[in-house]
């Protein structure tokens, strides 16, 4: 079964929970730290809280000798002989002190959870790039690049964002008010009661909000894809933009999707926004259920002012912001939901394209290929080849011609394993590439596309990207042998050279060169060259000619070329039609046998009389 993108309704929002929660449970370790250090800073608030209650109780009982005597807990009641004025230095003193120390713990647990926000980021990214480069085409062909370049850079961030900003917060969120309903039934179990009663409205608030904004932010993520892939394609094709004076649509295309993507963050700003006063407005319910009830219960004198009512008040508010908290922690869930989902299809995707447990190695083949009865139909339906069989013995070259789309370049990626045929097979010296060690198989053979992707790096690091450790003479030799030599000699810094990327500072035809002499420096035996004079002049078609066939002496080569020119080099020529073959031979057998090849032939003659016109 070909990779592909898992559909989204496969997956549970549980199931991705569950999924998320055991990815946290890895940094267990870290995210104990992190919420250890917020319970002492809620220690130490609560600390710094109480002993101002317990100045304000100390100062009415100063002024009002008959209210009740402050309750000093833990024997800290203060000498007889200290004067107001001290006791209340002392007091203010230790409440500094408190704060102090809650700064300095604030700022350890800022940094301990901002270095588990990167490692855990880090090993996301890592995990979906190494998976990225060992899916095969099916997967590529499947999903477009912008959305797969969006996964690994933005959803591994939502991912993240699971652990710090859901199950860290939750566990926060949950400890601290755990501790505050506990401060707060200690000062008065009723009042505590009465206050909390309009909690359960929160939550059922809260899901009611999560249930709304969920395909909000999946379609969020849907857009800002379609905005990478709008500006990728418009920075790509910025020369045809140009050429075409396209420029105001391409600029009025980007606006519309940059304003898809705003309206979209509105819709959810505006939920967001509403969301958060309701939620607001509910806990100051409680202010007022306080003020009248507390109030009443300090006339009794059942609690005190300053360590009951104070502090009551600012707890109630302390709650208040927590319960607050957990509108962020169901906007996270959303969105690291959907970014999770992402992220793991990636990381589910199966891997069609592997070496079988006991795959059998290939240290350096001969060179014999062979395609017996092959039928390959690609993922999206399209069937490329049809029943194709042909042999190519080692050291042997065998040209490829034939009409565009007649499965030339699928050819070469059954050989290379991109991709794995329907029926029959295709045999590297007599053993199935599918039975064949993949890395072995791939180094055995030096392939040149169609279109020579060159990476914004140095030239000899370009020529070295197969086997980075060459020395400079292996790459200088590389490239005499594919005759680039001489216009690397020309540049600047010659093979330090750096070129733009996709190699924008270099012309077609050294771009050919440069990944010609990229193949031939591994010095495989077998060497696969996709149409490589396809769209260059005669000039250029001759230097890399040239080049060609410095780089296929000795090795067994599949040439894909509609040039007569390059196919004539070859031994024989094989032309291929709608995905069979039409015919076989050496060039001067299809000459007369091919009405295809016989046409091709004329027609680039009648070219050559034309140009020396
Ligand atoms: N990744 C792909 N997914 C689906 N169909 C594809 C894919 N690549 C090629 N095809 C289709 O398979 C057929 C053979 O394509 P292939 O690239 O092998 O032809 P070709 O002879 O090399 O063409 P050209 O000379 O234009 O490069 C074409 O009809 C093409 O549209």
């Amino acid at each position: 079964m070909p990779e592909a993108v898992a559909k989204p309704e496969s997956t549970t929002s549980w199931k991705l929970l569950r999924r998320m929660l055991v990815l946290g449970f890895q940094y267990r370790r870290e995210c104990l730290a992190v919420v250890a250090l917020q319970l002492v800073i809620v220690g130490l608030s609560l600390g710094g809280l109480g002993l101002t209650g317990l100045g304000i109780d100390y100062l009415r009982t100063t002024v009002d000798p008959a209210s009740p005597a402050p309750r000093w807990p833990l024997g800290m009641a203060p000498p007889a002989e200290w004067s107001p004025q001290s006791v209340i230095w002392a007091i203010a003193g230790m409440v500094l002190a408190s704060a102090l120390i809650n700064a300095f713990v604030r700022w350890a647990a800022a940094i301990s959870a901002a270095n588990l926000s990167q490692k855990i980021l880090l090993n996301l990214r890592a995990g979906v790039f190494e998976k990225l480069q060992r899916l095969s085409f099916a997967f590529y062909d499947a999903g477009q690049s912008s959305s797969i370049i969006n996964r690994a850079a933005g959803d591994v961030n939502a991912v993240r964002s699971f652990v710090d900003g859901v199950i860290i917060k939750v566990s926060i969120t949950s400890l601290t008010l755990a501790v505050y309903i506990f401060y707060m039934l200690r000062v008065h179990v009723g009042l505590t009661l009465v206050c909390l009663s309009t909690t359960p409205l929160l939550w059922v608030g809260s899901l009611f909000f999560s249930r709304r904004v969920q395909p909000m932010y999946r379609r969020a993520s849907e857009l800002a894809d379609q905005l990478v892939s709008l500006l990728v394609e418009n920075v790509q094709g910025a020369h045809v933009i140009k050429g075409f004076g396209r420029e105001r649509e391409a600029i009025a295309s980007f606006e519309a999707a940059t304003t898809r993507i705003r309206k979209q963050k509105e819709e959810i700003f505006w939920n967001v926004s509403a969301f958060q006063p309701v939620m607001g407005g509910l806990t100051q319910l409680n202010m007022l259920i306080l003020m009248v009830y507390g109030g009443w219960l300090v006339i009794q004198g059942q609690v005190a002012l300053g360590s009951g009512l104070f502090v009551f008040a600012n707890l109630l508010q302390e709650f208040a912001n927590q319960v607050g908290q957990i509108t962020n922690i169901a906007n996270t869930i959303q969105s690291s939901l959907i970014g999770a989902q992402r992220v793991f299809e990636v990381l589910d995707a199966p891997l069609a394209i592997t070496s079988s447990d006991n795959a059998l190695p290939l240290p350096r083949a001969r060179g014999e290929i062979e395609f017996d009865k092959v039928t390959f139909t690609y993922p999206t339906g399209r069937r490329a080849l049809t029943d194709i069989s042909f042999r190519v013995s080692p050291g042997e070259c065998l040209g490829v011609t034939g009409a565009t789309g007649s499965g030339k370049s699928t050819l070469l990626s059954l050989l290379m394993r991109f991709y794995d045929v329907d029926s029959g097979a295709v045999r590297v010296d007599g053993h199935d590439v599918r039975k064949l060690d993949l890395d072995d198989l791939r180094r055995n053979m030096g392939l040149v596309f169609q279109e020579s992707f060159v990476f914004s790096h140095t030239i000899g690091a370009n020529i070295a990207f197969g086997q980075p450790e060459a020395t400079l003479e292996q790459i200088e030799r590389s490239a005499r042998v594919a005759a680039a030599a001489e216009f690397i000699q020309e540049l600047p810094g010659r093979y330090d050279t750096m070129v733009g990327e996709y190699g924008s500072t270099l012309s077609g035809g050294q771009r050919q060169r440069l990944s010609i002499a990229r193949a031939v420096l591994l010095d495989p035996p077998i060497l696969l060259l996709d149409d490589a004079t396809a769209s260059v002049d005669a000039e250029t078609e001759h230097e890399i000619s040239t080049a060609l066939e410095g780089a296929s002496a000795g090795r067994t080569t599949l040439l894909i070329s509609n040039r007569l020119s390059t196919l004539s080099r070859c031994d024989r020529v094989m032309v291929l039609d709608g995905g069979r073959v039409a015919a076989i031979g050496t060039p001067e057998t299809l000459l007369r046998e091919s009405a295809w090849f016989s046409g091709l032939a004329r027609l680039q003659r009648m070219e050559e009389i034309v140009v020396a016109r």
